[in-house]
């Protein structure tokens, strides 16, 4: 069945490539039977050095890619959501879609939190702005599989090869993904020192110089040998059902991570999004998990957060959709670890053409800044020794028509070889207390934690 597939794909690929006017042609081909994890897992061995993996938040649409046959980067500040728009309008020019018509090829992306600050080292390869067009998507739609090729039209042999090893591997016997290897040591910055940070941020906020900050910190994990992205993946997607389950691999260098906040997706003239900030863990039991959860409904400094939030993401929809819903009050989320706050945001009408666009309004909202945006972005430059590189940042897709989904990077790590390194912050505003906010970054941690085998919470 393979030899049929890849004979099949070739002679299409072929016959497109000869006759194309444009760069760049894709093919589209209905694919049943193919697990995404199992697909992920085959990319280094068959030499891609680019992998993908996005499953948004029901785990209806799922899509996984191997290879980079075009991409985008830029490291200008002032100018990377146009550069990268700029590249995707380029992009939907030159590529010429072909095949099934419900597997358009796609970009998979990503943006630092912060392209002000100097970047250090440990997240090399992961510029200001990042799109890249994998050679080999699997894409998983209302419960169809279809695999799309994308191949530059004058040019096929490298990536080709690499797609025939692929087919040949995945119709044989799948390898489990490796055992996640044992933890050798757990480093993270000075409690002390944090909590000195957060409560200078909170005399500032109640001086009146800001309502709103996002601060964050980092722990660094070091294990016996390298780490897997596709057993965490695996495990993710086990262990954290309703959150985005996310991958972005460069050179072995692999940010991942569970996270629960949308940041903005755009479907026609209807784009949405999630307000979330106020938190709170889990209860043990039924009974003290709901009365957690009204607390939180009712605590006054977590809506104070929440609020911040929703005000602006209020505001941005308004001024560029013809009509915005939201309930009046904000919703629990419940999550394996912990419940957040939650109003989904619908805006219809969406003047804007681009998803990318969107994510350059929205970024970075008061869930992971604070409010006002500047100041803000300012005091986590003075108080945060941390390099956010992306986590905190948007993550996404975008496709030719400028339509996608974009998450927030959080409950995220960094694997590089045999170190992780995990990330979380929270809101603090006037009313915050510095303990409080230290154990929510421990919370937010857990499904990272959980998934990297070093928390066992059954
Ligand atoms: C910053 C993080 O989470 C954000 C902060 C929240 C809060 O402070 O209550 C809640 C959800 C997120 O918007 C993180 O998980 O690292
Ligand atoms: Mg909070």
């Amino acid at each position: 069945m393979a030899i049929g597939f890849r004979h099949h794909l070739q002679q299409q690929l072929h016959r497109l490539a000869v006759n194309a006017a444009r760069p760049f042609v894709s093919w589209a081909e209905p694919w049943e039977g193919v697990d995404p994890v199992s697909f992920f897992m085959q990319g280094p061995s068959c030499g891609f050095r680019e992998r993908f993996f996005w499953a948004d938040r029901t785990g209806g649409t799922i899509l996984v890619g191997l290879g980079s046959v075009y991409a985008i980067e830029t490291e200008k500040a002032d100018s990377r959501f146009d550069d990268v728009e700029a590249g995707r309008r380029r992009w939907e020019k030159e590529m010429e879609p072909y095949g099934a018509v419900d597997a358009p090829p796609l970009l998979f992306g990503g943006f630092s939190f912060d392209p002000y600050r100097p970047g250090t080292d440990i997240w090399r390869g992961f510029p200001a702005g990042k799109l890249v067009a994998p050679a080999a998507l699997l894409a998983v739609r209302n419960g169809k599989t279809t695999l799309t090729v994308t191949m530059p039209t004058h040019q096929q042999g490298r990536d080709w090869e690499r797609i025939g090893r692929l087919l040949e591997r995945i119709s044989g016997p799948m390898a489990a993904p490796k055992q996640l290897p044992r933890l050798v040591s757990d480093e993270e910055e000075e409690k002390e020192r944090w909590l000195a940070a957060v409560h200078k941020a909170i005399t500032s906020i109640r001086a009146g110089e800001l309502d709103k900050v996002v601060l964050a910190r980092a722990r660094r994990l070091a294990f016996a040998k390298t780490v897997d992205a596709a057993a965490v993946l695996q495990r993710l997607r086990e262990q954290q059902p309703f959150a985005y389950i996310f991958a972005f691999e460069q050179d072995g260098r692999c940010f991942i991570g569970a996270s629960p906040e949308q940041l903005v997706q755009k479907e026609g003239k209807t784009c949405r999004s999630v307000c979330l900030a106020g938190s709170v863990r889990r209860g043990a039991a039924m009974e003290e998990d709901e009365r957690l959860g009204a607390w939180l409904q009712a605590d006054r400094k977590n809506n104070e957060e929440h609020q911040f939030v929703v005000q602006m993401i209020g505001r941005l929809f308004s001024s560029v959709c013809e009509t915005v819903e939201m309930p009046p009050a904000p919703q629990l989320l419940k999550l394996p670890h912990i419940q957040h706050l939650c109003t989904p945001v619908v805006g219809r009408g969406c003047r804007e053409r681009s998803v990318l666009r969107l994510v350059e309004m929205m970024h970075p909202t008061p869930a992971l800044g604070g409010t006002p945006r500047d100041r803000a972005l300012e005091v986590i430059r003075a108080l945060e020794p941390l390099d956010r590189g992306w986590y905190a940042a948007p993550i996404g897709w975008v496709d030719g028509d400028g339509n996608g989904e974009w998450a927030v990077a959080i409950r995220s790590a960094l694997l590089a070889g045999k170190e992780a390194m995990l990330f979380a912050g929270c809101g603090i505003v006037a009313d915050s207390d510095p303990d409080s906010e230290y154990e929510e970054t421990n919370v937010k941690m857990a499904p990272m934690l959980s998934a990297l085998g070093v928390m066992n919470d059954g």
